[in-house]
C-alpha cells in the first residue's frame, strides 16, 4: 500500500509542496517494505547539513485519534536530539496522506544482514578485526541510547546500516513509538530470533534483552546464521528459553566467544551491560587499537603536502610557458593552449587554497587527538569495574597491564607495530574497504569531512566510556521512557502487520499455495495446543522457510486476537 509514488525527474506524484513530500522531499527511488510500510530514498531539498538524500519512512497508522498522533510526534521530536555516530540519524517526523513519516539518515551500503549475505554467499567469513571493529561501534552506539533509558527492542542484522564502513543502529525507540506500549512492542516486532529468554518468559524488556540481541547478532557477524534456529517458529522459541549457548568457531578467539556467551546468559542479571562489555580488558584493548588505527589513519596529512607541492610545480611551469609566450609571436593556437594553461591555473589556485586548508585542518585534529590523552590507557577504570555486576564470572582474560605507547615512539612515522595499523600502513584504505576481502586492491584513502567527524566523535564517545565511572547497580530496573499508548495504537499497527505479512506470503506463494499452508499449519497448531505443547514440525515439502512465516503469521493473529479480548474485557 504504498502512498508516494516515484516519479520521472524524481519528483514525487504526491499533493502539496509543488510534488514535494512537506515541501522539502523529493522521491527517488522506493527502498523496499518492511513490516510497518514502505521506504523511500528522497531528496532533502532543503538540507542545510550537507547531506541532500535522507530516508522516508511512511507508516500507515489507520484511526489514529488527535491525541495519540501529537504524542507519536513528540516522541520522534526527542528521537531526533540523539546524535551518535554508531546510531542512524533521526532528522524529522510528520503526518502525510494519514501516515507516520520518519526522515532518517541514509546509508548507502545498505543493511548488515545485506552485507552478511553476500559474504555467505562469496563463500567467505568476516575477519575477527571487522567483526570487532562493528562490536565496538554497535556497543558504544547501544551504551549511548540505554544511558538516556532509550532501549531498542527490536536490534536486528536488517536494523544495522553500513556507511562508509561504519555501523548505524537503525530503528532506535521506533518500535516504542509505533507500538504505543512498549510491551506490545517487543512481542510484535519482526523476527523471533533475537529475541530474548525474559522476553519470551513475559518477564519484561530491558536493556539487557538488547544486549541479548547484540550477542546474537556477533554470533551472526561470525557465523553467517542465526545463533538459535529451528525448523518451525516454536522450536527457535524453545532453543532461546531451553537450548544450549552457541560457540564460535575455531577461526575466532576465545576471548571474542567469551564475549558472546557473556552477552548471550540466559539470565538478564548475569549478562553484562554495554559499557561492561566496552570496559573488559579484551575490548578495551580493541579500542585502543582502533584508536591508533585513527590516528595513524588521520595522519594522512602528507597526501595533502604531496598536492600542495604538486600544484606549486604546476603553477611555476605555467608562469613560465605565459613568459615564453609573451616574447613570442603567438599562433591562434598558441593563443588557445594559453586560455586551457590559465584555465588550469585557476584549478590549480583553488586545488592548492583547498588541499592547505585541509593540510591544516589535519594537523589541527592530529594536535587535538594527542592533546586528549589517548595514550591515557584506562586501567584505572577497567580495574574499578572489573567484575562487577551480579555475576563474578564476568572475565578479565589478561591480567596483563596494556603497552603504553612511548611518546618518542608515536611520532616516528615507521611502520606501526599493531598488525591492523601496519595493514592500513601499507593500504592507506582505513575504514574504507571491508576487511573480509583480503584480496581487495589497496585504494589512496581521502576521508571525507563527514568521515572525519564520524571517526572522531565515535573516538570521543569511546574515550568517554573508558573514562566513566561504573554504575554501582548495572542490573537496576529501568522505567522505559517511551510512551504507555493506547492499546489501540497496538492493535491497529499489529493489524496492519499481519495484513503485510499475510500479502506479502500470499504474493511469493501464489494465493492457492499459501492458503493450503495457511490451513494445515493451523490444524498443527490446534493439535499442538491440544497435545499440550508437544512439538511438530511442519511438512518438510512446504519448505522451512515459507512454513516459518506462515506459523509466525499465525502467532501474530492468535496474538491479535488475545489483544481483542483483552481489550474487551477492560
Ligand atoms: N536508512 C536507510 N538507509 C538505507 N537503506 C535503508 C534505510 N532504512 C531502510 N533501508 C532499506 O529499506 C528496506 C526496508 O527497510 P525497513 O527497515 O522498513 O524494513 P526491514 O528492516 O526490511 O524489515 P522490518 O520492518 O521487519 O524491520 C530494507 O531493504 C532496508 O535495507
Amino acid at each position: 500500500m504504498p502512498r508516494f509514488q516515484e516519479a520521472e525527474g524524481g519528483q514525487a506524484s504526491t499533493s502539496g509542496g509543488g510534488g514535494l513530500v512537506a515541501k522539502r522531499y523529493s522521491i527517488l527511488q522506493s527502498l523496499g517494505r518492511g513490516s510497518f510500510g514502505s521506504v523511500y530514498l528522497v531528496q532533502d531539498v532543503k538540507a542545510t547539513d550537507g547531506e541532500e538524500l535522507k530516508v522516508l519512512k511512511q507508516i500507515p497508522l489507520g484511526d489514529l485519534r488527535p491525541d495519540e498522533t501529537v504524542r507519536a510526534t513528540q516522541e520522534a521530536q526527542l528521537l531526533s536530539q540523539l546524535h551518535h555516530p554508531a546510531i542512524l540519524s533521526f532528522h524529522h517526523s510528520f503526518l502525510e496522506r494519514d501516515a507516520f513519516c520518519i526522515i532518517t539518515e541514509y546509508c548507502q551500503d545498505r543493511d548488515l544482514d545485506c552485507k552478511l549475505q553476500e559474504v555467505k554467499q562469496a563463500g567467505r567469513s568476516l575477519l575477527e578485526s571487522q567483526v570487532i571493529d562493528w562490536l565496538i561501534q554497535l556497543l558504544l552506539g547501544l551504551h549511548y541510547m540505554h544511558d538516556r533509558r532509550i532501549l531498542h527492542r527490536d536490534l536486528k542484522a536488517k536494523n544495522v546500516f553500513l556507511k562508509r564502513n561504519l555501523v548505524k543502529i537503525g530503528d532506535f525507540g521506533v518500535s516504542c513509538l509505533l507500538m504505543g506500549s512498549c510491551d506490545q512492542a517487543t512481542t510484535f516486532t519482526g523476527t523471533p530470533y533475537y529475541m530474548s529468554p525474559e522476553v519470551l518468559n513475559q518477564q519484561g524488556y530491558d536493556s539487557k534483552s538488547d544486549v541479548w540481541a547484540l550477542g546474537c547478532l556477533l554470533y551472526e557477524m561470525c557465523c553467517l546464521t542465526h545463533a538459535f534456529q529451528g525448523p518451525n517458529f516454536l522450536s527457535v522459541l524453545m532453543k532461546i528459553v531451553e537450548g544450549e549457548t552457541p560457540t564460535l568457531p575455531p577461526a575466532y578467539s576465545p576471548d571474542l566467544n567469551s564475549v558472546m556467551q557473556r552477552m548471550l546468559q540466559k539470565q538478564p542479571s548475569c549478562r553484562p551491560t554495554a559499557a561492561e562489555i566496552l570496559r573488559s580488558r579484551f575490548m578495551e584493548e580493541n579500542m585502543q587499537k582502533m584508536k591508533d588505527r585513527f590516528v595513524f589513519v588521520s595522519s594522512g596529512g602528507d597526501k595533502d603536502a604531496e598536492l600542495i607541492a604538486k600544484n606549486m610545480q604546476m603553477k611555476v611551469h605555467l608562469q613560465t610557458l605565459r613568459d615564453r609566450s609573451e616574447v613570442e609571436k603567438m599562433t591562434p593556437r598558441e593563443r588557445m593552449r594559453l586560455r586551457k594553461l590559465q584555465a588550469a591555473d585557476e584549478k590549480a589556485k583553488r586545488l592548492r587554497k583547498l588541499a592547505e586548508e585541509k593540510y591544516q585542518e589535519i594537523h589541527t585534529r592530529r594536535r587535538e587527538l594527542r592533546s586528549r590523552h589517548f595514550e591515557r590507557v584506562s586501567l584505572d577504570v577497567l580495574n574499578e569495574s572489573g567484575g562487577g555486576g551480579a555475576c563474578q564470572s564476568w572475565p578479565i582474560s589478561n591480567q596483563e597491564p596494556i603497552q603504553k605507547q612511548d611518546e618518542s615512539e608515536a611520532e616516528l612515522p615507521g611502520i606501526p607495530e599493531d598488525p591492523r595499523a601496519a595493514e592500513a600502513y601499507y593500504n592507506q584504505d582505513g575504514f574504507d574497504s571491508c576487511s573480509e576481502d583480503e584480496e581487495s586492491p589497496a585504494e589512496t584513502l581521502y576521508l571525507s569531512d563527514p568521515q572525519v567527524s564520524e571517526l572522531e566523535a565515535m573516538m570521543k564517545h569511546m574515550q568517554d566510556v573508558l573514562d566513566e565511572e561504573p554504575s554501582g547497580d548495572p542490573a537496576a530496573p529501568e522505567a522505559p521512557r517511551s510512551p504507555q499508548g493506547p492499546l489501540m495504537i497496538n492493535r491497529s499497527l499489529l493489524q496492519t502487520k499481519v495484513q503485510l505479512l499475510r500479502e506479502s506470503i500470499s504474493r511469493r506463494l501464489g494465493s492457492e499455495v499459501f492458503q493450503k499452508l495457511y490451513k494445515n499449519l493451523k490444524e498443527v497448531r490446534r493439535r499442538r495446543r491440544d497435545a499440550d505443547g508437544e512439538d511438530e514440525a511442519p511438512n518438510p515439502q512446504d519448505g522451512p522457510n515459507d512454513g516459518f512465516q506462515v506459523d509466525q503469521l499465525l502467532f501474530y493473529e492468535e496474538e491479535l486476537q488475545r489483544l481483542k479480548q483483552d481489550d474487551r474485557t477492560s
